[in-house]
């Protein structure tokens, strides 16, 4: 581990609609195991029976499925890590509400806090969400991150 649980414990997994945000989903399973506390916002559930399995899973008072309403402002204060599952392959174009928003917080944390104080590690998974599969950043709008986790 790169980033351990001793030092780097509150990890958000934000999670997008489709298979990309069932990674992340499955990503937060270990870390809990591995000891980190962690919490989950997926703000658009699909209704699939193999991403509910998943959510059965994970919902749990240990692992919380966070609402709008308990993020703060400044995630900063909240995260040590974020885990970027919000889009993977499938993404196209420009994102649209709720992602609109939720992808440009990591991006905001990573510019105003560090150059001055630690900023949670971003963690992407398979693509940073925002960048399309084969062109890449294209807006130059998608996220940035401290590592990517990509398995072949
Ligand atoms: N197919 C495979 O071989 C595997 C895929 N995996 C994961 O699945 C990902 C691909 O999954 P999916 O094909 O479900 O796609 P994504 O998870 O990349 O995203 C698809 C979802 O995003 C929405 N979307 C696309 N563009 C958007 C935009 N501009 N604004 C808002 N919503 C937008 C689509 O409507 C759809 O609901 C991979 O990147 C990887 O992380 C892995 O689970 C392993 C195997």
């Amino acid at each position: 581990m790169v980033y351990r649980s001793t030092e780097y414990n509150r990890v958000l997994t934000i999670c997008g609609p489709g298979n990309n945000g069932s990674d992340g989903r499955v990503a937060a399973r270990h870390l809990h195991h591995f000891g980190y506390k962690l919490s989950v916002y997926y703000p658009k559930r699909a209704p699939k029976p193999l991403y509910d399995v998943v959510i059965l899973w994970l919902e749990s008072p240990c692992v919380p499925f966070l609402s709008v309403e308990d993020l703060s402002m400044d995630l900063s204060n909240d995260f040590d890590i974020l885990v970027d599952a919000m889009f993977g392959f499938s993404f196209r174009g420009t994102p649209r509400p709720p992602f609109d928003v939720l992808i440009q917080r990591p991006i905001s944390i990573q510019n105003h806090h560090r150059m001055h104080q630690e900023s949670p590690i971003v963690v992407s998974i398979d693509i940073p969400s925002g960048w399309h599969v084969e062109e890449g950043d294209i807006n130059g709008e998608g996220i940035k991150p401290d590592m990517l986790v990509y398995i072949l």
